[in-house]
Parts: structure tokens; C-alpha cells; sequence
């Protein structure tokens, strides 16, 4: 598997509080990246920390096969868009393009202006004058002109009305399909991962619950309801992800790759919601086993 970031035992502390923990994560070239996980687990850190903005105080991590922001031709080939898409109020749309040009070796011009042009922003308009979602535009339009070979976002959508949200993965997604490009988003918003999203890793308590293939992990994983069951009765082919008991009533999540066949349960599909819901519902320092890989 070729990986766009990999990293071992990474942390990040500050002072005596660590903000990301030994963790250990591969995240593999050629696709749309779902990053998710519960507030504080480590999302943020874990991007600034591949994007450069921060260095580890424990552990490893490379990005495209070198450290990050550890050469200016590292820092070109990596484009980050932050959680509040932040540009220089007083400078005006033009003037971004003009920096975007000075700083980025592989700038794409031509690029940025047609992008401007098709999303309708006054080249004239200072950034501080846009809307958040004219902003957060401005922002993806930097980083996709970078000509990045990862780009890397971090809750871009979090503060934009729904209009706005889908115009903005809109473009993500054409660009995506233009240009070979693997991009790591995260967002709370699982349905919008759902849209655009190929690959979905779920981060808790700064390890990587599961990961894998969107589309397999939803192959692989059940809702199983039936009469209560304790978990030693499931057949060892059933990896239990969570478990609900009534005083009747058993509700499992389970992952397997066989199909299953038990007139007991009724057995139904899941939703990508449902699944990050699962393994965001285990309790996150307890687990400390290898994470589930679902891949080909
Ligand atoms: N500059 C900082 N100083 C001290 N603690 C920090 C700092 N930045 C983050 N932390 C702590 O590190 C932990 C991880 O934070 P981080 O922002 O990486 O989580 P996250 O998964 O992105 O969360 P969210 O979904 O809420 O954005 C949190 O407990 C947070 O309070």
C-alpha cells in the first residue's frame, strides 16, 4: 500500500497534558480520506502536525515520504486548509492569488482565476468583505492551486449553511476527479463524508478505531437484533463493535466477512452514521487493541 502519511507512536504534549498519544496510522495514497472521531481526539493535532504547523514531542510521522514542512519542496507538495479557512482579511481576492503565486513553486494560475471566475468572487473584494462560505472558497481555491499531491483539511465546512457546504464539496470533488490529488478531510459532519468520502478512519481517544474502504467497510458491518445473546454465544467470525441488551433483547453491531445465516436475528444493513456511532460508543481508552483494517 502506498500511504500519503504514516506515523508511529506519534504524540504531541503540552506541557503535561498530551494533546495526541501514541498513535499509529497509515493513511493510504489515491483517496478521498473521511478523518472522524469525537471532539478532542486528536483530529487537529494530528493534521497540524502532518501539514508541519506542529512538532512532535514523541514518535514519528512522515508525509509523502519525508518530514513534514521539513523542506521548502515538502511544504509545496501539501496543501492545508484550516478548521476556520483563514485569509488575510485586508488583502483582496486578486491579492491572495498574487501570494498564493509568490509562495507555491507549482502554482497554478490559471487555475485559481478560473476557479474565482466560475464561483463568482470579486477578484476586487477584500477577504475580510466575503461570506464564510466565499471565504472558505477563497481557502480551497489556494490550496488546490497549490498543485498539492495531498491536501489536507481540517473541518472546512464546519461553519457554513448547507448551500454553502455542498457548493464547497462540489468543487472538492471536481477537483479530486481532475487532478490526481489524495485529500484527508475531517468533519463531524458524517453525511458529508459519506458523499465524498472513499476511505474512512475513525480516531478516539487518539487511536484508530477502524479503517478501510467506505464502501467495504459497509459490506462488512451488521445490526443484529434478536433475543438476548450474551456476546461468548456470537460465532468467533463476528467481531463485536458494540453491544445493546435489554432484558430480552440483544442489539449488536458486528463486523464479519462471513454471511450470516441465523434465523434469530434480523440482520440489517448500517448506515456510514451508524458505523462511526459505533465505534465512537466503545469506550475509547479500554481499547487499546489494534485497530480493524478493512482493505483490499
Ligand atoms: N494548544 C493546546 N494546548 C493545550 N491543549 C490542547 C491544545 N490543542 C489541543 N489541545 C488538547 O488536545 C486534545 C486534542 O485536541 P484536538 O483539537 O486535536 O482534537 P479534535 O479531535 O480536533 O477535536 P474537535 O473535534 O473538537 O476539533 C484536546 O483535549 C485539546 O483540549
Amino acid at each position: 500500500m502506498t500511504t500519503v502519511l504514516t506515523a508511529q507512536a506519534l504524540g504531541k504534549r503540552y506541557g503535561r497534558r498530551w494533546a495526541l498519544r501514541e498513535c499509529t496510522i497509515d493513511i493510504p495514497a489515491g483517496h478521498v480520506v473521511g478523518l472522524v472521531g469525537p471532539n478532542g481526539a486528536g483530529k487537529t493535532t494530528l493534521l497540524k502536525l502532518a501539514s508541519g504547523q506542529l512538532e512532535p514531542t514523541a514518535g514519528d510521522i512522515a508525509v509523502l515520504g519525508g518530514r513534514p514542512g521539513g523542506t521548502p519542496a515538502q511544504l509545496a507538495r501539501v496543501g492545508f486548509v484550516a478548521q476556520d479557512t483563514p485569509a488575510y482579511a485586508g488583502l483582496t481576492v486578486a491579492e491572495h492569488l498574487r501570494l498564493g503565486a509568490r509562495l507555491n513553486p507549482r502554482w497554478d494560475d490559471g487555475m485559481a482565476r478560473e476557479r474565482v471566475a466560475r464561483l463568482g468572487l470579486d477578484p476586487a473584494q477584500r477577504a475580510g468583505k466575503l461570506s464564510g462560505g466565499q471565504r472558505a472558497q477563497l481557502a480551497l481555491t489556494l490550496g488546490l492551486a497549490k498543485r498539492p499531491e495531498l491536501l489536507i483539511l481540517d473541518e472546512p465546512v464546519a461553519s457554513l449553511d448547507p448551500l454553502a457546504r455542498r457548493e464547497f464539496l462540489q468543487g472538492l470533488m471536481e477537483a479530486t476527479a481532475e487532478h490526481e490529488l489524495s485529500v484527508v478531510l475531517s468533519s463531524h459532519l458524517v453525511s458529508d463524508l459519506e458523499r465524498i468520502c472513499d476511505y474512512l478512519i475513525v480516531l478516539v481517544d487518539s487511536r484508530v478505531q477502524v479503517a478501510g474502504e467506505t464502501d467495504r467497510l459497509l459490506a462488512a458491518h451488521h445490526r443484529l437484533t434478536g433475543p438476548r445473546r450474551d456476546p461468548d454465544r456470537l460465532p468467533a467470525g463476528q467481531h463485536v463493535v458494540s453491544a445493546r441488551h435489554t432484558d430480552r433483547q440483544s442489539t449488536y453491531v458486528v463486523r464479519t466477512d462471513a454471511p450470516i445465516h441465523d434465523p434469530a436475528w434480523t440482520v440489517t444493513r448500517l448506515s456510514l452514521e451508524d458505523l462511526v456511532l459505533a465505534y465512537m460508543d466503545k469506550p475509547a481508552a479500554a481499547d487499546r487493541r489494534a485497530p480493524l483494517e478493512v482493505q483490499r
